[in-house]
């Protein structure tokens, strides 16, 4: 039989990478990465270098032409593989990584009138100076009892698209007006492939508070907001909203030349990278948590029944499978924690070290931080590098790390860095099933269950849960390939729905992660002491991190 390949395209934090499939078996042919050249602009703008505020993150969609530019072609070149036998292409896209658009769908930083101006670029998901925009929203909506405020776990996150366009709008007035549009990257990045101009339902549900039935917030919310926004929805954001697996429309002659395929080759619409991931462990049903585990760590549920509960980040119906509902939540900075600590706080002594021992600095930490038991270091920390994103929806909290002493080693807080974010999860479980949710299965997939051996021990610890890991490395790009072959259809050598893509292209690892007892039950006890400190500092215990921000901010 002939073979036939998809190509999944997964646009992170710092880099972008293609993925080429066999269908027949989810078999991984060829990769390729192209870090963004830009990375994550968090300081100043290339180019004028004009300073950018706290909480500031933007991209260069340059850097995401980039990756098709080049990953696409190698993958071809090193598999050696015929454009005609790729019948599919999938993207998938951090979120809510946003842009202002003119009217022929260019992004508005890639224009001279506009390029020094920081509203005009990216706003990438991570881009936090949108919190006062979210909590006025989370407040008038709450006033008005707006029936979408319950499906995002009762707050809207500084993360989302409206927070992000209203601070567009408050900042730089004359940029929200001459945007024609904003969009997703990664319905962007898809236009850019097909000429088509479609909205990914995924995105469009988790981080625009669009739903299925009732669309996106009223004009008379909007309107509350502020009445320059009252006609947002079908204007600036306006288009067909499709849901994923289908196809946006054929590959264009031009990115067909750039890219090294065919004319017409189906290509899907976007999808989160985080959602695109759970048919990639080969989960189609419900009770089964997928824990998508990179620079940050999104939480994943499918069930048969909505519920709203506080801290999760969305309900969505069709979210992530067709004809369940799709949860998500998610802790904003977990890989993210590790390397600040590895590239800002970790002593040369250690950086030498594990140049000796020809390992990373990473490896060199797990390896000594394995020598610990449980709570024997004395410390605890919580995890708030990039604030909290489940459960408690603030931007604003910090991190903490208690309990040094003079005798405290650098292994010791890079295990209770891990730790702390072992016990975030542990409050994202039981979110889930204080609501109703059950929690039957884990499986942990992403850059970090390849990584890091004591990092999934201690989850399993910590949890007291088994946990099955994705055998995919590229478990993002494998996801978005699937889709590809959803958009290709049967007849084209693909598939007619996920869930047949799923039962042949995602592949689990044999081994698995299961708990310890003895450690488990120290865990059980340092996870009170991790509740009590959630709770006096991101409960209203204490106003320290609050106080802290705002004098930051004042400069
Ligand atoms: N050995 C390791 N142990 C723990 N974290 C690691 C290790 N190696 C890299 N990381 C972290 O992994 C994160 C990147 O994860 P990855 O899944 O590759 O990217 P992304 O989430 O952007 O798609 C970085 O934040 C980095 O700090
Ligand atoms: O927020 C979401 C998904 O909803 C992610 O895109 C965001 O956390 C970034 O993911 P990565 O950690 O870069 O994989």
């Amino acid at each position: 039989m002939k073979r036939r390949y998809s190509i999944g395209i997964d646009f992170g934090t710092e880099s972008g990478r293609a993925l080429l499939v066999d269908l027949t078996n989810g078999e991984e042919v060829a990769t390729h990465v192209t870090v963004y050249s830009h990375g994550v602009i968090g300081e100043k703008l290339p180019g004028s270098g004009q300073k950018l505020g706290t909480d500031w993150a933007l991209q260069h969609p340059g850097d995401y032409m980039e990756v098709l530019r080049r990953s696409v072609s190698e993958v071809l070149r090193t598999a050696s593989v015929n454009m005609e036998d790729v019948v599919g292409i999938g993207v998938d896209f951090t979120a809510c990584t946003m842009m202002p658009l003119d009217s022929t769908g260019t992004p508005l930083c890639l224009k001279a009138e506009w390029r020094e101006d920081p509203h005009s670029w990216v706003k990438l998901w991570k881009h936090h100076a949108a919190q006062t925009e979210a909590n006025r929203m989370n407040e008038i909506a709450k006033a008005r009892g707006e029936t979408f405020l319950p499906r995002y776990g009762g707050k809207v996150s500084s993360e989302w698209m409206i927070p992000k366009i209203w601070q567009i709008l408050n900042e730089a007035p004359h940029i929200y007006e001459a945007a024609d549009m904003f969009m997703e990257a990664a319905d962007w990045i898809v236009m850019q492939m097909t000429g088509e101009q479609i909205r990914n339902s995924c995105a469009a549900g988790y981080k625009a508070l669009w739903n299925k039935r009732e669309g996106y917030p009223s004009r008379g919310f909007l309107q509350s907001l502020d009445p320059a926004m009252a006609d947002l929805a079908e204007t600036k954001l306006r288009g067909t909203i499709a849901p994923l697996g289908s196809k946006a429309g054929g590959l264009s002659w031009e990115m067909a030349g750039v890219m090294g395929l065919c004319p017409g080759t189906a290509v899907a619409v976007g999808n989160i990278d985080a959602h695109a991931m759970v048919p990639a462990c080969g989960v189609v049903t419900p009770g089964k948590l997928v824990m998508a585990m990179g620079t940050s760590t999104c939480h994943l549920m499918l069930s048969d029944k909505e519920v709203h509960a506080e801290g999760i980040s969305g309900v969505v119906e069709d979210g992530i499978v067709a004809g369940l509902y799709g949860y998500e939540a998610g802790q904003a900075a977990v890989g993210d924690i590790f390397a600040w600590y590895v590239d800002h706080a970790v002593p040369a002594y250690i950086k030498q070290a594990a140049t000796e021992a020809g390992i990373t600095v990473y490896e060199w930490l797990e390896r000594e931080a394995s020598a610990y038991l449980p709570g024997q270091s004395g410390l605890i920390a919580l995890d708030w590098w990039n604030g909290n994103r489940s459960v408690l929806a603030d931007a604003d909290l910090s991190g903490l790390l208690l309990g040094c002493t003079l005798q405290t080693k650098p292994e010791e807080i890079y295990r209770a860095l891990i730790e702390a974010t072992a016990f975030g999860t542990r409050k994202i479980i039981e979110a889930f099933t204080d609501s109703g949710i059950d929690v039957d299965e884990l499986y942990a997939c992403g850059g970090l269950p390849q990584r890091n051996r004591l990092l999934m021990q201690i989850y399993a610890d910590v949890t007291g849960r088994e946990i099955k890991i994705a055998d995919s490395v590229q478990t993002a790009a494998l996801g978005a390939a699937m889709f590809g072959a959803v958009a290709a259809g049967s007849e084209e050598g693909g598939y007619d729905s996920i869930v047949d893509a799923a039962a042949k292209m995602a592949q689990l690892r044999k081994e698995t992660f299961k708990p310890n007892p003895a450690h488990a039950a120290i865990y059980d006890e340092l996870y009170k002491q991790y509740s009590e400190l959630q709770d006096i500092f991101g409960r209203g215990g204490s106003q320290v991190m609050k106080k802290l921000k705002e004098i930051k901010v004042k400069g």
